[in-house]
């Protein structure tokens, strides 16, 4: 039993959340294997009208729930209502996946026969998630899951307990049969070696050094496994950039939700040819940032998740100013017991300091001057992590250049490297993400395995 704390008021307990044992994960990869067969074979109007009244629920409660998520998790009243409507979004398409299913029937190549290409459910889906979109990942894991007739285990951060519990409240009273979906509370080293071996398939949201631990424990038993991991992502800022839209997709992509996005924006590469004004702007900008109480609905930006995460982040920036990276903005904590650190932005970085290397997960970002395109490409592309991307400019060549030549799984044109849409594949490259993509037409993939039957009915022609 564990207290759930509100990271802008760690005074404020929001709910104590059961800590499960080994022996009871293993109960629940049991339960989800043996409702199996009969999700599987399920009708799919049926699984439709679970997702679809998933997403209505969510949707009628959107305010209650997104006021749970901010006060769990920090991010601001207008983030938490709307990844909670996100969320509903993400189970009302996923509810069209049973019914859009479909394969292929192909004359066979010998007389008489048809091969007959088909998709089933992969088994026992184990989701372990982070913190930082308690409600929208586990909904875009879980819902595309059982949408394909899987069955589920859901491990979400021990930080975060109290949105996957609405989630699994809701599931429940949606109407899916017992078994269908588990939810499994604790500790991730402890109860992860468990999940991992019970599961046929793994989806992970996360740090990389967990993601290479499953992955590792997976592969050795042939277990599928998708890993979405970190990013250190750029946002070039050419030289016939709008700068006001420079500053504003700067502004949202680095310091939106706290920073804690794989996909916020951490470096920022402007062309000398604008440096200056861009970043006096910038400076300006971040300045006027109002950073407080997440539930007010004039703040700007919230606290931190944890004390953890706050300590890494401040070591971050303390590491940052050694190396030599100019503070321009911020760099400490505030006032108060709550975990909030002032938005911070270093200049004069170079793209070899550990701080543009190695991902924070705050609102930390640095500026890294080019000369020209091809060299701000040439920086972007040198990272560890090519998870998102963008470029801002006015020139459709440019534009162009940029979106063929970035390594990154995703690439934003004139728009922040983070907020996705949920209708279209979403992930990384490298070591940013690992077996394939999630959400939108990519989730049949991970979520089902193909089957080729070739049948003699003896009927030539
Ligand atoms: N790419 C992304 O979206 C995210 C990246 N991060 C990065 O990770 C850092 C640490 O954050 P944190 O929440 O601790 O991230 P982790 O990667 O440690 O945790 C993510 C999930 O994995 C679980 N977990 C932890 N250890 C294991 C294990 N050995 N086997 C299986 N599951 C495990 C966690 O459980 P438990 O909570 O119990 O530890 C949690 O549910 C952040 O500072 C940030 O850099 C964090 C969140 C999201
Ligand atoms: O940018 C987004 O909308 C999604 C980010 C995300 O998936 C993450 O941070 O884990």
């Amino acid at each position: 039993m564990d207290a759930n704390r509100n990271p802008a008021r760690p005074s404020e307990v929001i709910g104590h959340y059961a800590w499960a044992s080994v022996a009871q994960a293993e109960e629940a990869l049991g339960a989800a294997r043996a409702a199996l067969p009969g999700w599987a074979a399920s009708n799919p109007q049926t699984r439709s009208d679970v997702l679809r009244r998933v997403g209505d629920e969510l949707n009628a409660r959107a305010e209650e729930l997104g006021a749970l998520l901010t006060r769990e998790e920090g991010k601001t009243l207008r983030e938490g209502v709307g990844e909670v409507r996100r969320s509903a979004q993400i189970f009302h398409y996923a509810a069209g996946e049973p019914l859009r299913q479909g394969g292929e029937a192909l004359p066979g190549l010998r007389d008489g026969t048809t091969a007959m290409v088909s998709r089933e459910p992969v088994g026992v889906v184990v989701l372990i998630t982070p913190w930082n979109f308690p409600m929208a990942v586990p909904a875009w894991k879980t819902a595309y899951a059982l949408a394909f007739g899987n069955t589920v285990v859901l491990k979400p951060s021990e930080v975060t307990p109290a949105c996957a519990w609405e989630l699994a409240d809701i599931l429940h009273r949606a109407g899916l049969p017992a078994g269908a979906f588990n939810l499994v509370v604790g500790d991730g080293r402890t109860l992860g070696p468990a999940l991992v071996d019970g599961a046929d398939a793994v989806s992970f949201t996360g740090s990389p050094g967990v993601g290479r631990a499953i992955l590792e424990r997976s592969v050795a038993r042939m277990t599928r496994v998708q890993l979405e991991l970190g990013g250190k992502n750029p946002l070039v800022v050419h030289d016939d950039a709008d700068l006001e839209l420079a500053v504003d997709i700067a502004l949202q992509g680095a310091f939106h939700s706290t920073g804690q996005r794989c996909t916020a924006t951490s470096r920022i590469i402007v062309d000398r040819r604008v440096h200056d004004a861009f970043v006096e702007r910038l400076v300006t900008r971040i300045a006027a940032l109002r950073v407080g109480d997440p539930m007010d609905a004039a703040t700007d930006m919230g606290p931190v998740v944890s004390e953890a995460q706050l300590a890494k982040d401040l070591h971050c920036i303390a590491d940052a100013r050694s190396e030599g990276a100019e503070l321009a903005f911020g760099g400490g904590r505030m006032d108060g017991d709550g975990y909030f650190l002032e938005p911070t932005l270093f200049v004069g970085t170079d793209n070899a300091m550990r701080i543009n290397r190695d991902e924070v997960f705050g609102p930390v970002a640095c500026v890294i001057p080019a000369d020209g395109l091809d060299h701000a490409i040439a920086i972007a592309n040198d990272s560890d992590h090519a998870l998102s991307s963008g470029i801002v400019t006015r020139g459709l060549a440019s534009a162009e250049t940029f979106r063929r030549r970035s390594r990154a799984g995703l690439v934003m044109v004139n728009a922040p490297t983070a907020g996705i849409d949920y209708h279209v594949p979403f992930g990384g490259r490298g070591p940013s993400g690992y077996g394939g993509r999630e959400q939108g037409s990519a989730a049949v993939e991970f979520f089902t395995e193909g089957k080729t039957a070739y049948i003699n009915h003896g009927i030539a022609g």
